[in-house]
């Protein structure tokens, strides 16, 4: 599902004609089978977010190359990447993004119109989703208007609204309170289990790494392979 290959990232600051290099990530090798989970852990500044934009197109490699569900991504235009991640990914961040001026419904149902998908099918899939992840009775409240937890879980529903087979999490407990972080851990496992999601998640926490199959850990820009910790079960 994710083939990462000899990826390296330096990033370039300052003026034009006088940057300075800054090497984060050096020959970087990571596979992730489809309907694995793998945390991604490491110290504040090892490089964690950058391979994780690195993998979503948000920056792009110069050395090395990126396949995701069988596909080149690496190289890809601003549009194609755009087309690819509608149709290939779901996100989870910390911080929700959820569109604060539309209602739980419409941050859901946003991906449905973006594919240009018709009213009535738009509204039963939305609706579906939103039961699914248990808001039903929140569909007219603002993000302002829900609690963290559930403001993640509508951003989980808009995540997986459109079937995405691969969910890229960046510390997606990282706002919740205990219950809700065990609750999403849940959902999160049922997903894989029952749908065969493919989950990489970035985690400075101890609980959501050890609901994945495997942990690698990124030190000084090195990733490292980490031990099995799970068997995927199918
Ligand atoms: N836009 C940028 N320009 C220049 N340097 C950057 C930029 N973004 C990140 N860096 C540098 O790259 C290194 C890795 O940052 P990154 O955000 O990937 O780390 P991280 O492991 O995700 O950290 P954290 O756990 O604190 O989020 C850091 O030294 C950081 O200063």
């Amino acid at each position: 599902m994710i083939s990462v290959e000899n990826l390296s990232y330096a990033f370039k600051i300052g003026k034009k004609g006088k940057e300075n290099i800054v090497p984060v990530l050096h020959d970087i090798n990571l596979h992730v089978a489809q309907g694995e989970i793998v945390a991604v852990v490491g110290r504040s500044g090892s490089g964690k977010s950058t391979l994780l934009n690195l993998i979503s197109g948000f920056i792009q490699p110069e050395v090395g190359s990126i396949q995701l569900n069988g596909t080149q991504v690496s190289g890809l235009s601003e549009s194609k990447w755009a087309e690819f991640r509608l149709n290939n990914l779901g996100f989870i961040f910390q911080s929700f993004q959820l569109i604060p001026s539309m209602t739980a419904y419409e941050n859901v149902e946003f991906p449905l119109v973006l594919q240009g998908i018709g009213e009535k099918e738009r509204k039963e899939r939305t609706s579906e989703m939103l039961k699914r992840v248990g808001l039903d009775p929140y569909q007219a409240h603002y993000p302002g208007e829900l609690s963290g937890g559930q403001q993640q879980r509508v951003s989980i529903a808009r995540a997986l609204i459109l079937n995405p087979p691969l969910i890229l999490a960046d510390e997606p407990t990282g706002s919740l309170d205990s219950e809700n972080e065990k609750e999403l851990l849940t959902f999160i496992k049922e997903l894989n289990r029952k749908f065969g999601i493919t989950f990489l998640m970035i985690t400075h926490d101890h609980e959501v790494a050890s609901i994945a199959h495997r942990k690698v850990e990124i030190i000084d820009g090195y990733l490292q392979e980490g031990r099995k910790l799970h068997e995927v079960q199918r």
